[in-house]
């Protein structure tokens, strides 16, 4: 998208809103908007210019239910046998451009105002951007985290959402994070954008739960498409589907509306609508765009408070997001 564009959105934004976005003030308390509309080059919302964060960012940002503590940007060291969250197997598919986004940020507030601003609110102001670049909601972010000091791949498997995960276990995993099954609903929204590797679904388009027939939930055109896309045996291993297949590259809640219509990609999203404890609130989202902006705002904002790092006994300011201090 232009950068002017860009500008005007936010700017008509902001006085709608009466947003109070803090202007010009990182290295007073902390604060840094990627969306400052009156910043210029002299200042450190040159960002702007910079980054254009992707939707790659939003999903870093969400997957990793360690807490929003950055934890996932950090790499393993070379020569080091314990291996980091970001190469763990179950993130080998985070793309680079969502850790370039990141890093291009960090470099740019560095040089304008060292040791102040987290890799990690970096990441929860990127995801918000994003989400509102994309036709989302616009919210306002809780800063003053700080990065966490562990990052292990052996971490990962257990705390991350699967595509095959039923409803039940995907209720109980964000539970055990404090989310709600509302939560659960609301934030799955996020797959209005965005696209899935054929091994996530596969298994629905050919041998449903070793039935040797497809999951009956898909609707006959998607699982024709999908199956010219990814082969059983012998597919590229880089193609993708898109999440959302009326609106891939909008924020809305055709998502919703899209697991009534049995077009749900993976089984975790179509679940959703099958499942009786979340079905009602499908419904209700479909069909009501501003409710669910509204309540994908209060969810980003209650995950963003997961483990929070505060102080140095937890925490660290890293200067480089890949690498622990
Ligand atoms: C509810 C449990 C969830 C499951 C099982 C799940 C699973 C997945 C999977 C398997 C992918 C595709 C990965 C790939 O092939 O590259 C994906 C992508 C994505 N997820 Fe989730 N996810 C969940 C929740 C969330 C949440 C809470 C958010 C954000 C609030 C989110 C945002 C995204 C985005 C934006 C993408 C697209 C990334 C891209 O296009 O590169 N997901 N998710
Ligand atoms: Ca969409």
């Amino acid at each position: 998208m232009l950068l002017s564009k860009w500008k005007k959105m936010v700017d008509h934004h902001d006085q709608a809103q009466g947003h109070d976005i803090v202007n010009n003030k990182i290295c007073e308390n902390q604060c840094i908007s990627f969306t400052d509309s009156t910043c210029n080059e002299s200042n450190a919302c040159g960002i702007i210019e910079m980054t254009f964060p992707d939707h790659e960012t939003t999903r870093n940002y969400a997957h990793h239910f360690r807490g929003c503590d950055a934890s996932v940007l950090i790499a393993t060291k070379p020569g080091s046998k314990t291996l980091a969250e970001k190469d763990a197997d179950d993130n080998k598919d985070l793309r680079t451009e969502g850790f370039d986004t990141i890093m291009r940020a960090k470099t740019l507030v560095e040089s304008k105002c060292p040791g102040v601003v987290s890799c990690a609110d970096i990441l929860a102001i990127a995801a918000r951007d994003f989400v509102h670049l994309a036709g989302g909601p616009y919210y306002q972010v809780k800063k003053g985290r700080w990065d966490g000091k562990i990052s292990m791949a052996s971490r990962v498997t257990y705390n991350l959402p699967r595509a095959n995960s039923t409803v039940d276990r995907l209720i109980e995993l964000f539970s055990s994070k404090g989310l709600t099954v509302q939560d659960l609903v609301v934030l799955s929204g996020a797959h209005t954008i965005g696209f899935a590797h054929c091994k996530h679904f596969v298994g629905r388009l050919y041998d449903y739960k070793g039935t040797k027939q497809p999951d009956p939930s898909i609707d006959p055109r998607l699982l024709k498409a999908l199956k010219m896309s990814c082969p059983q045996v012998g597919g590229n291993a880089d193609i993708v589907a898109p999440f959302d297949v009326t609106t891939p590259f909008l924020f809305d809640h055709a998502y919703y509306a899209n697991l009534e219509a049995k077009l749900g990609l993976l089984a975790s999203d179509q679940g959703l609508f099958l499942d009786p404890k979340t079905k009602p609130l499908v419904q209700a989202l479909g069909q009501d765009k501003a409710k669910f902006f509204q309540a994908f705002a209060e969810a980003m904002d209650k995950m963003g408070l997961i483990g929070v790092k505060r102080g140095r006994r937890h925490g660290e300011k890293r200067i480089d997001c890949s690498m622990h201090m």
